[in-house]
């Protein structure tokens, strides 16, 4: 299964994570806003459709950043997850689909209870931003 996410980052180096809601898999754990591409989309296409359906901003696919990858084994699947970095956006972030929105820093985006794929993609955001 593939998967691409984005990490928006705010001017003051908060990035944006949402929490995925009631009756999905995962639910109360907080995520990248992302989701599965499409037949026939390229990556970057399908993060920016996924970030107008779940946020309600747009994007621009050339402000997004391919930053880094996780290969993790989820339930019976195993996911690979794509994970790019954007800081040019329009529109103010809205939870569409979450069941909240949050800005973190690095202190708080470590101690959220993210799906495990997402722990070695925190650590290597780190070191890009
Ligand atoms: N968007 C996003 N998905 C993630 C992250 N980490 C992670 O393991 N995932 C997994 O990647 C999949 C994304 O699928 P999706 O957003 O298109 O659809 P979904 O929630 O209905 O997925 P589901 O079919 O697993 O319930 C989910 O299984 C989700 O748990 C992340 O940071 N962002």
């Amino acid at each position: 299964m593939w998967v691409v996410a984005a990490a928006l980052i705010a001017a003051d180096g908060r990035v944006l994570v949402q929490r995925r809601p009631p009756g999905k898999s995962l639910a109360g754990l907080w995520e990248f806003p992302g989701g599965k591409p499409e037949i026939g989309e390229s990556p970057e296409q399908a993060l920016v459709r996924e970030l107008d359906e779940e946020l309600g901003i747009a994007v621009e696919t050339r402000d997004l950043t391919a930053s880094a990858f996780a290969s993790e084994a989820l339930g019976h699947r195993h996911l690979i997850l794509l994970l790019y970095i954007c800081r040019i956006w329009e529109g103010a972030p809205r939870a569409l689909h979450a069941s909240e929105l949050r800005w973190v820093d690095f202190a708080e985006l470590n101690r959220l209870d993210m799906p495990p794929a997402d722990r070695p993609l925190i650590a290597a955001l780190a070191k890009l931003i």
